[in-house]
Formats: C-alpha cells, sequence, structure tokens
C-alpha cells in the first residue's frame, strides 16, 4: 500500500528555532507563573474554591504546553547543537500534560487534589474526642512517646485517616497516569520518571548501590533492635527479627533521630539532639531560615531575596486555615519568585528540613538565567542533595558550638562514635525506606502489582528491605502506602535515596575543595568560598547538560558512589560489628499473626529451624 500521510518538511532554519524557543520562553513563563500561583493558593488554604482554581488553571497550561509540544515537533533536531536538542526534547516530553481528552485529563487532577487534601486534612481522634494532625501534633507524639500503646493507636489511627481512605482513589490514578504518558510513547509512568536519570541501567544501578550498603544497615538495625528490646521488652518483638514499625520514633520508620538520646553509645557525653537548646535560646521559625540563609551567604553564594522572606509562609497558620504543612520549597519560574511552604516547629529535624528546602531555592536561584526548560536539577537526586551537604556541615560538632548550641566538643573517640550515631539514625536509616517506594510504585506502575496485592506487596519490601514489620495485623482495605505524603502527592521519591548517596561525593569534593584534610564526617565548609564556587558552578548548570557531565566537573568521576558515605561512617562500622557480634539481620518474610484467640504476643513464634538468617 502506500505510505500514508506526507512527512512535512522539517523546519531547519536555526534562526527561526532560537526566536520559537525565545517565543516559547516568554509565554510559558507566564503561563506557568500563573497555573503556579493558584497551586501556592491551595496547599496554604485548602478550600475547594482554591481547588477548582488550581485544577481549571493547570488545565489551561496542559493545554498551552500540548500546543508548544506540537509546535516544537515541526523543528529538524539533528542540526541542532546538544543544549537546544535538550531543550526541543524537553518541550515536547509533556508528561501527563499530554492527555487531550479534557474528561480525563480534569479527573486525573481532580484525583490528585483529593488525595493530597485527604493526606493534608487528615487527623487521629484520641480518646477525649480530641483529634491530632499529623504535624505538629503526631510527629511530636512520634519523637517523645515510649508508651508502646500511645504508639501503635497513632500508628494505626494515622493509617485508617490517610491511606485507608484513598485506595480507589490511587488505583484510577494510576490507570489516568499512564494512559496519559502512553499518548506520549512512555510505557507507564515509572518509565517516564526513571528517564530524568538519562540511563536505561538506571534500575540495575541504584540495586547495586543498595546492596552496597545493605550490611551497614543490617548492622544499625541489629543495634537499635537490641536497644528497643530493652526499652520495651523482648515480648514484643517477633521472632522474626523485624522490628514492629511504631517504634523507631516516625511515623514510617523512616529515619530515627529522635531516638538518639536512647541509642547514644556512650552515656555521660553532651547530648547529640541539640532541639531543647534551640527552644531554650528561644528559636523561632525565622530565626532557623536566617541561620542557613547566613550558611549559604558565608559559601560567597546566593543570598534569599525579598521575595522569598514576603512570600513564604514559614510557620503553620494560627487563623484555623487547612494547609499542606508538608514542607515544600517552591520555583514560580518568572525569575523573581521563590518561596519555601513549612509548618515549621523548633527541632533539629526541621532544623534539617530548614536546609533542606532552602538548598532547593538555591539551586532556583543559580540556574534562572536558564531557558525555562533547563531550569531543573541535573538530575531529580541533584536537587535533592544541595540542602543536605550545606547540613552536614551545620550538623558537625564544630559547627553546632559555633553557633551557640553545643556546648563542648568531645574529641575523643567515644563522642566522635556517638556524634556518628546521630548522622547515622538519619542517613543509614533513611537507605532501604528511600530505595523501597519506588520499587513498590514502580511495580504498580508495570502491572506487576494488582490493587489487590498494593498492601501485601508494600509489607513484602517492607520486611525485606527495611527489617521492619507491622505491629497490628494488615488487611487488603488498608493502603499503607498512601499514609506516605508523596504516594498521594505523586512525588517520585529514588531521587532521595539517590541524593542520600550522591550528597556525600559532593560533601567530599567541598571538603577537598576548602583545603579540609581530616575526617570526612568532622568538615565544616562554613565561610569558604572555594567550597561555594565548586557547589555554585554546578547549580548554575541547572539541567542544560546530562547528569554525568556534572558531577564530573564537581567530583571528578561521572558517576554514583556508594564509597564517600561508606567512608563517612567506617568508624561506626567497625563498633556496631563490635557490638552486634553474630546478633544481626531478620528473616525476610514478614511474621505472620497467630489466629488463636487470647494470645498476648501477636506475632507467631516461627519454627525454631528458622533462626534469625542475615537477609538472603
Ligand atoms: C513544589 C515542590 O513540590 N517542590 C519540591 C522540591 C523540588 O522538586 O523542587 C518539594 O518541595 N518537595 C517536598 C519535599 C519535602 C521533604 C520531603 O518530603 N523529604 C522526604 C525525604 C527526605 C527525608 C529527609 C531528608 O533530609 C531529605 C529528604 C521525606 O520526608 O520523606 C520534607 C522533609 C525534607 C524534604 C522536598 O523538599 O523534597
Ligand atoms: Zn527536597
Amino acid at each position: 500500500g502506500f505510505v500514508s500521510g506526507i512527512k512535512a518538511t522539517l523546519i531547519s532554519d536555526l534562526s527561526e528555532a532560537q526566536s520559537f524557543l525565545n517565543d516559547y520562553n516568554t509565554m510559558m513563563e507566564v503561563v506557568y507563573s500563573k497555573s503556579i500561583k493558584a497551586a501556592w493558593a491551595f496547599y496554604t488554604n485548602i478550600t475547594d474554591h482554591n481547588r477548582e482554581v488550581m485544577v481549571a488553571e493547570d488545565l489551561y497550561s496542559d493545554q498551552v504546553a500540548q500546543q508548544a509540544a506540537r509546535n516544537a515537533s515541526q523543528y529538524n533536531l539533528t542540526i541542532m547543537d546538544q543544549t537546544m536538542r535538550r531543550e526541543f526534547i524537553k518541550i515536547m516530553d509533556i508528561g501527563s500534560a499530554a492527555q487531550t481528552d479534557p474528561v480525563k485529563q480534569t479527573r486525573l487532577k481532580e484525583v490528585l487534589s483529593e488525595m493530597e487534601t485527604i493526606y493534608s486534612t487528615a487527623k487521629v481522634c484520641i480518646g477525649d474526642g480530641e483529634c491530632l494532625p499529623l504535624e505538629p501534633d503526631l510527629t511530636r507524639l512520634f519523637a517523645t512517646s515510649r508508651d508502646h500503646d500511645v504508639l501503635l493507636a497513632a500508628w494505626q489511627g494515622w493509617r485508617d485517616a490517610s491511606g485507608a481512605k484513598m485506595k480507589e482513589l490511587y488505583t484510577e490514578f494510576v490507570t489516568l497516569s499512564n494512559e496519559a504518558l502512553a499518548i506520549l510513547g512512555h510505557a507507564d509512568t515509572g518509565a517516564y520518571w526513571r528517564s530524568d536519570y538519562d540511563s536505561p541501567e538506571f534500575e540495575e544501578e541504584v540495586r547495586v548501590l543498595f546492596e552496597q550498603l545493605r550490611p551497614m544497615y543490617e548492622q544499625l538495625h541489629a543495634y537499635s533492635r537490641r536497644k528497643l528490646m530493652e526499652i520495651y521488652g523482648r515480648d514484643k518483638f517477633p521472632e522474626s527479627g523485624h522490628i514492629p514499625a511504631h517504634l523507631l520514633g516516625n511515623m514510617w520508620a523512616q529515619e530515627w533521630l529522635n531516638l538518639v538520646d536512647d541509642f547514644m553509645p556512650f552515656k555521660g557525653k553532651p547530648s547529640m539532639d541539640v532541639t531543647k537548646e534551640m527552644v531554650n535560646q528561644g528559636y523561632t521559625p525565622l530565626r532557623i531560615f536566617q541561620l542557613a540563609d547566613d550558611f549559604f551567604g558565608s559559601l560567597g553564594m546566593i543570598r534569599m531575596p525579598p521575595e522569598f522572606w514576603n512570600g513564604s509562609m514559614l510557620e503553620k497558620p494560627t487563623d484555623g486555615r487547612e494547609v499542606v504543612c508538608h514542607a515544600s520549597a517552591w520555583d514560580f519560574y518568572n525569575r523573581k519568585d521563590f518561596r519555601v511552604q513549612q509548618c515549621t516547629d523548633i527541632t533539629q529535624s526541621d532544623l534539617e528540613t530548614v536546609h533542606h528546602e532552602m538548598g532547593h531555592v538555591e539551586y532556583f536561584l543559580q540556574y534562572k538565567h536558564l531557558p525555562l526548560q533547563l531550569r531543573g536539577g541535573a538530575n531529580p537526586g541533584f536537587h535533592e542533595a544541595v540542602g543536605d551537604v550545606i547540613s552536614l556541615s551545620v550538623q558537625t560538632p564544630e559547627h553546632m558550638k559555633s553557633i551557640g548550641l553545643l556546648s563542648t566538643i568531645g574529641n575523643d573517640t567515644e563522642s566522635d562514635i556517638n556524634f556518628l550515631m546521630s548522622m547515622a539514625l538519619q542517613k543509614i536509616a533513611f537507605l532501604p525506606f528511600g530505595y523501597l517506594i519506588d520499587q513498590w510504585r514502580w511495580s504498580v506502575f508495570r502491572g506487576d502489582t494488582s490493587p489487590e496485592e498494593y498492601n501485601d506487596h508494600w509489607w513484602d519490601l517492607r520486611c525485606r528491605y527495611q527489617g521492619v514489620s507491622p505491629p497490628v495485623e494488615r488487611s487488603s482495605s488498608d493502603f499503607d502506602p498512601g499514609a506516605k505524603y508523596h504516594i498521594p502527592a505523586n512525588t517520585p521519591y529514588i531521587r532521595y535515596f539517590v541524593s542520600f548517596v550522591i550528597q556525600f561525593q559532593f560533601h567530599k569534593a567541598l571538603c577537598n575543595a576548602s583545603g579540609y584534610t581530616g575526617p570526612l564526617h568532622r568538615c565544616d565548609v562554613y565561610n569558604n568560598t572555594e567550597a561555594g564556587k565548586v557547589l555554585g558552578d554546578m547549580l548554575k548548570l541547572g539541567s542544560s547538560k546530562p547528569w554525568t557531565f556534572a558531577m564530573q566537573q564537581m567530583t571528578g568521576q561521572a558517576t554514583m558512589d556508594a564509597q564517600p558515605l561508606m567512608e563517612y561512617f567506617e568508624p561506626l562500622l567497625e563498633f556496631l560489628r563490635r557490638e552486634n557480634g553474630n546478633d544481626y539481620g531478620w528473616h525476610p518474610h514478614c511474621p505472620t499473626f497467630k489466629r488463636s484467640v487470647g494470645d498476648n504476643s501477636a506475632f507467631s513464634v516461627l519454627p525454631s529451624t528458622i533462626s534469625i538468617v542475615a537477609t538472603i
């Protein structure tokens, strides 16, 4: 038969292509900033009206993006240089905005904003009719309570109030999202997300990194399990070696810093938790943000502009408004408005988060001169790493003392181990969690996990990789993934696993640039403009080059590498190995729950033949 259709002649005039890009940037800055302002209005005041306006604005910007993608496809990419071609490809790859069916496109946005609303307004009602929101109440409860039953009620109540209410919505979302992305030829939503890492072997690369880091996590898990058994009694722990998920000081057991005082290896040393000192010194959210801003300034980097201080929401409103309290950083894509929204609490954890969010804004500021489509991280993991790299310097005992949050710096080995323990409870504890969330989501998006299997697969991954188990029996009407912000918010998560690896590569590069030669975990680059220049030069690239180029420029190698992270924690690993001996590891499968009535231990005793085995 005849070749159907006529291959339209592509535009091969570079000056025309450039003027298309100029017009695109001018137009999309207006369209995107209007849409993002509507999203900001909703996030900072959750009402039906604001949700409808946000959805409507988003629909409009999708249509404009679709038209721009169609126009861009008329240009001949083969005659362009790499950067211009990169820009055209990004203009055409509009993600879920590709859905041209208005009913489906509207429904997709409504489902997402509905899940976001359920999550952000969920509360747990305890005995006396008081209903607690996640922030700050449940977060504080998990940080401070050591009452097993109170923690269990909060853990279960949160999942009933959030995840359990959105299982059908999430199932509908998966179908709508995959349909939209299939229009662009993406196999599924997960494939589209992974395309940000420019590597067909990306899944294998992160699996290799995780396997390299697993032994270190196992050692921390074993030590933590023993410490928790001293607090809660051995009978609260299953024979399988898992740690019940509600006992780790965090709603998702993703970071264990709140247990630092209980886990401190050597007592009688100054506490590594500066929360009390922050409260005693009358810290305010604003002061924490000014502290972070001062650090960026000390590196010779860009300080937050007036629009940041005037436009941001730095603490939870007290006027009764419902807001999204999960912290976030906002680029309005108009090269003027940059904000953070955070219900900042006066805690060390939030001191961390403030630096994390400001790291995003620093990136926005450093690349704001680039064309709109190149204003992004070299890859999403880079964007997540910036603030955390600064925080690695801030949290050193030296820096904490210099800002008056720590009275003495113990330089003896024991104090050093105590400090490394506090960092491990944030960074090592997180690794399996950072890894497993998108293992679950990728398998859901590619159809390997059906809605009936959603919760079972989630717990299989939690038991296998994280060594935590559900403290009460779960049923298929539960949807525990939905109890974690990023699932209803549809924010990819492997970026955090990548960040937790590469932030140590960045830290090492900055420390080397600053001329520091001591142990990596005690390096503080505060006030060092050489370090600031190395970091700033990488941030200025935005997403104009492949991330391997940015990595090479900054660290001298073009790959992700777990070695700097391992080097940082080496002294602690030796300590943990000595402490743990052969007592480490857990059974790869979740413990089963006894059916018989009346038994007090919720977990069955696995046949004695299955001893606690190192994960296979
Ligand atoms: C408009 C928009 O959405 N913007 C994006 C940023 C962008 O893409 O430009 C954004 O603001 N995302 C929100 C998210 C918030 C936080 C988070 O969710 N963290 C993870 C994992 C983690 C934990 C510890 C840690 O030290 C670092 C990360 C979690 O808490 O599970 C809350 C705490 C810190 C960061 C963020 O900032 O990444
Ligand atoms: Zn982030």
